[in-house]
């Protein structure tokens, strides 16, 4: 039987999308997995987030990054926790995800990340068979021809008239575990006007959340590109704002508020059991 392990943790959020934060930059926690994840983020048996978030070192850039689901799943991106991870480290950095290489830099109550290049190539989000990702030939009741966007993580888009109109709390998990998002996906259901963006998001492996930082990244992207949006554009979500800026073939820059809420510690063996 180990010796007792305690683990210091940070509780951040990003417009009310929240997190707990295990910082090993310095290679000292034991290694995750999705069940221990999932046991830390459990609202009514764990300390409960959204997102488990793991600082680990890199060699491939200033520390690595990854990003637990509330279901235990490990996913490519994370924007909000970007900002809260820029907030917590204090300083401009690299930081290795497995989508890809982000930069952060901190500013006064949140950040600016560099999320890095979107893709739109059907086997990029990925779908099951081609498409036009674009716009897709394809709808769930009312929600119909949305378009696609990887962010590091893959999104689909539905533009609508209101999205508070829209059941997402029904439709979101029909679309998010449809075969045809073979790694399963973000929903996204957004209204264009004044040239700003009104967003809520399902998302994969947790639901509803009050904001999205890769779902305004992907929605933002997808109204340039495809909807005549102008670059920088706001994004209005349930939590808050964000301000997206990306031009055709560029990298998207996403500018937003971070909160740290509180700090704690726990007890390793209570959630791993005798794993280490
Ligand atoms: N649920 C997302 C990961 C977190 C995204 C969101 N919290 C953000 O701020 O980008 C996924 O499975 O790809």
């Amino acid at each position: 039987m180990r010796g007792a392990m305690r683990i210091p943790f940070t509780k951040m959020h990003g417009l009310g999308n929240d997190f707990v934060v295990l910082d090993g930059r310095n290679g000292s926690l034991p290694a995750m997995s999705p069940p221990v994840a999932k046991a830390l983020a459990d609202r009514k048996t764990g300390i409960g987030c959204d997102q488990l978030i793991m600082l680990e070192p890199s060699d491939a850039a200033d520390f690595r990054m990854r990003i637990f689901n509330a279901d235990g799943g490990e996913v490519e991106a994370c924007g909000n926790a970007s900002r809260a991870v820029a907030l917590l480290h204090g300083q401009p950095a690299r930081v290795e995800t497995s989508g890809g290489v982000i930069a952060l830099e901190p500013l006064d109550g949140g950040a600016r990340v560099d999320m890095g290049t979107p893709r739109f190539g059907w086997e990029d989000i990925p779908l099951a068979y081609a498409m036009d990702t674009a716009s897709m030939p394809v709808s769930w009741e009312s929600l119909e021809n949305p378009a696609a966007v990887n962010v590091g993580n893959p999104h689909v888009i539905f533009f609508v008239e209101d999205p508070y109109a829209v059941e997402l709390d029904r439709l979101g998990p029909l679309i998010e575990t449809d075969p045809l998002f073979p790694a399963r996906v973000n929903v996204n259901v957004a209204s264009i006007a004044d040239g700003a963006i009104t967003l809520r998001v399902w998302e994969r492996g947790v639901g509803l959340t009050r904001a999205c930082g890769t779902g305004a990244c992907a929605t933002a992207v997808a109204a340039i590109a495809h909807k005549g949006v102008t670059s920088p554009v706001t994004v209005h979500l349930p939590g808050g704002d964000l301000e997206i800026a990306w031009e055709q073939g560029g990298t998207i820059l996403m500018t937003g508020p971070a909160t740290t809420s509180f700090t704690g510690s726990f007890e390793w063996s209570d959630f791993a059991g005798d794993a280490t």
